[in-house]
């Protein structure tokens, strides 16, 4: 597994820290890292990065102990930390093609093109640049050389709209090419749009790990159709569907998983509109594990 972490603990002075953690990631799999403030993410994520020797347990990347091979680590990863310290005095220009020259890179095309992604001015001095302005150009910074495994600490904090969903199509293309992803977050949301399994960290401790795709067959959706006629009513009534309730020509139907029976039976109907309601995936994994929902 190119992300093997086995029994990872960090004890601290104060006796915080995280404990015996263990998880794996996959080529190909994006690994979603949720839990509240001060939950252990950060903790974990500096092993990772070998930044941060273990008090016991072992953080390997591609079979290499990341504390004993922190120079290649640091050089190969792509890796945005949660908060990034910028040498404030050069433009982001000249802090990207700093680290180009540290990581031997020879082509900058990727670089201007992450540039043109994310829309914004390389030339603006960093003190200059808002915190947004800020989270892209490390953005750039970790995945301008084509790293095979990306490591990113809440990487769409700052982040406005528009530029979360470039920044989910990103990932969603790194991992076609079958990179290995980690990233960490507040938001069961962001999680639920790029993760193939999340995994819940909680005082130091891993307290579960799930595959997205479960969660979503669990997951019911409520559909709110609006047919043209009586008959339409009846072909739904007479239908396996499960309807939960009918007014006039609107009827709400409740699907779990099977969205092609709900299609088929539909497509024979008149249709005059439809909404789609959904229950909450954090609340079904929150369910699902009896926990409250503070992983926000
Ligand atoms: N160097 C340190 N010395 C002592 N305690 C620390 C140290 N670094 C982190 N901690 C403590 O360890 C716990 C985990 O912190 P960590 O930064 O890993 O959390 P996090 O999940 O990344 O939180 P956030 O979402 O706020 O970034 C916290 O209680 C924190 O105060």
């Amino acid at each position: 597994m190119p992300i093997t972490i086995n029994g990872l603990t960090k004890e601290f002075s104060n006796g915080k820290g995280i404990f015996d953690i263990s998880f794996t990631v996959a080529d190909g799999e994006v690994f979603g890292f949720l839990g509240p403030n001060g939950a252990g993410k950060s903790t974990t994520i500096r092993h990772l990065m070998g930044f941060m020797k273990p008090t016991s347990g072992s953080v390997e990347i591609n079979q290499l102990d990341c504390w004993k091979n922190s120079a290649e680590i640091q050089k190969s990863v792509g890796y945005l930390p949660g908060e990034t310290a910028f040498l404030e005095g050069m433009t982001g220009k000249e802090f990207l093609n700093l680290l180009a020259g540290m990581r031997n890179m020879k082509h900058t095309k990727r670089q201007k093109e992450l540039i043109e992604r994310f829309q914004f001015n390389v030339n603006t001095p960093i003190r200059k640049m808002s915190k947004g302005m800020k989270q892209k150009v490390g953005i750039v910074a970790a995945f301008m050389h084509d790293p095979e495994v990306l490591i990113l600490d809440e990487p769409t904090s700052g982040l406005d709209p528009l530029m979360q969903s470039i920044f989910v199509e990103l990932i969603s293309e790194e991992k076609d090419k079958g990179k290995t992803i980690l990233m960490s977050s507040h938001s069961f949301s962001e999680i639920d749009r790029t993760s193939d399994r999340v995994g819940i960290i909680k005082g130091g401790e891993l307290v579960a790990i799930e595959e997205i795709r479960k969660l979503q067959t669990i997951q019911r959706k409520i559909f709110d159709v609006t047919v043209k006629s009586e008959e339409d009513i009846t072909i739904i009534r007479n239908s396996p569907l499960e309807v939960l309730q009918t007014e006039q020509l609107r009827v709400q139907i409740t699907v779990q998983g099977d969205y092609e029976q709900f299609v088929k039976i539909i497509s024979n109907c008149g249709i005059n509109s439809i909404d789609v309601h959904h229950q909450n995936l954090e609340d079904i994994f929150m369910h699902f594990y009896e926990m409250d929902g503070d992983s926000k």
